[in-house]
């Protein structure tokens, strides 16, 4: 599962240095932070669509989209996958009600 990730990180990394013509992923990295953003927030609410009308494929399709372009904003943000992890890691063990309470009221 992490290999996959991996590799997809590598293709995002590889495309955002040769920018090479017909690649939707250069394409994001050319348009900017504000349409990678978009993006994410589009694949979202897609998922969430899909989640609501319990359609399982629909689910799945919708979750490799917002992964991928939840990869190309953190390669744009200079975050790496395994950071993402790390946090992950150190939350392992603790309780989501205290994660919570040390972040500012929502
Ligand atoms: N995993 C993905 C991946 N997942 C989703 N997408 C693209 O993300 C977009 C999802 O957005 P939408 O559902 O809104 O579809 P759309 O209307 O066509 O998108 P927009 O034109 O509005 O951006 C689609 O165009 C998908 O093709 C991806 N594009 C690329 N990859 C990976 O990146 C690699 C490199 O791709 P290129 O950069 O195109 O060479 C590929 O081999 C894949 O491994």
């Amino acid at each position: 599962m992490t290999d996959t990730l991996a590799r997809l990180e590598a293709t995002i990394a590889a495309r955002r240095e040769a920018e090479p013509d017909g690649s939707y992923t250069a394409g994001l990295f050319a348009k900017g932070r504000p349409t990678m953003a978009r993006k994410l927030g589009e694949e979202a609410v897609e998922l969430i669509v899909a989640s609501l009308a319990q359609d399982h494929a629909a689910i799945t399709a919708e979750s490799a989209d917002l992964i991928f372009h939840l990869l190309v904003l953190l390669a744009d943000a200079g975050i790496e996958w395994r950071e993402v992890l790390a946090e992950l890691e150190r939350r392992e063990g603790t309780s989501g009600l205290v994660e919570k309470a040390g972040r500012p009221v929502d």
